[in-house]
């Protein structure tokens, strides 16, 4: 059974348009999950431009199903800079203090409109391999954000980390343009397996949807848990919520 966490970041920004608390994110939260949500995934970014510190608080106080926490672990403290908005504690710090089910580190820059790279280990893995240290001696399973280069998964095993989340956005575009589906759906496969080989577990996201995911759910051996938000919330738009959670959940083969 492929898990399916629903990712919050697009509700938050619409609740961050206004000063308001509508939507609010935990009711929002709530209803997923009574939608058959099987986990709620969060990437508190230091600009706070969706989902807050606060936020991440506020989900961890009710969530009665697995909190994932993404982000970047070198993002340090930031000022929030709008009155009635607490400001940001830093990313590692944020994940210490609430201790979520599984954080996932993405290796994401301050500036980057979205999440649109994996880890470098080859750069990054010795900082990086502390770290996953820390985050699973608190007692939370640790992802780690990964391209499908084999290469790169084999030194995401070295770090220590639980699992890989696969960052499927190849994926998405190539489906988009009905070009080489095949071809990119295979490099994910392989991805995977090489992962399981290496004792990962293998979760995935970005630009997953309706028309993406039973391809992608079908083709990859193993797969854990997707990590769907934005493309759910413009569903949802159309569709509502609950319908939309429901939807996703038998897009992922479930009746
Ligand atoms: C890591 C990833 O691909 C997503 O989890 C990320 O949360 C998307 O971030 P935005 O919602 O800010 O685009
Ligand atoms: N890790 C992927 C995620 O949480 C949501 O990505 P997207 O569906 O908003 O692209």
């Amino acid at each position: 059974m492929i898990a399916l966490s629903v990712n919050l970041n697009k509700i938050a920004l619409i609740r961050n348009s206004r000063d308001t608390r509508n939507p609010d994110i935990p009711a929002h939260a709530q209803m997923c999950i009574d939608a058959g949500a099987n986990g709620i995934t969060v990437h508190p970014r230091p600009d706070q431009r969706h989902i807050r510190a606060s936020d991440c608080f506020d989900l961890a106080a009710m969530l009665n199903v697995e909190f994932n926490i993404e982000g970047n672990p070198m993002a340090g403290p930031r000022k929030s800079g709008r009155d009635g908005v607490g400001d940001y504690p830093g990313f590692m710090e944020l994940v210490r203090e609430i201790r979520p089910a599984q954080c996932t580190l993405v290796p994401d820059g301050d500036a980057q409109l979205t999440s649109d790279h994996g880890f470098d280990l080859k750069r990054d893995g010795d900082t990086v391999a502390p770290l996953i240290a820390e985050l699973k001696s608190l007692g939370i399973r640790t992802s780690l954000f990964m391209d499908p280069d084999e290469e790169q998964i084999r030194l995401a095993a070295q770090t220590g980390a639980d699992r890989i989340e696969l960052y499927t956005e190849s994926y998405a575009r190539a489906y988009e343009r009905r070009d080489d589906v095949a071809t990119i759906l295979g490099q994910f496969a392989r991805a995977a397996e090489v992962a399981a080989e290496q004792g990962l577990g293998v979760n995935a996201g970005h630009d997953l949807d309706l028309h993406n995911l039973p391809g992608f759910a079908a083709g990859v051996p193993g797969l854990l848990e997707v990590s769907i938000g934005h493309a759910l919330t413009v569903d949802a738009l159309r569709m509502g919520l609950a319908v939309t959670v429901a939807a996703y959940q038998r897009a992922l083969g479930k009746t």
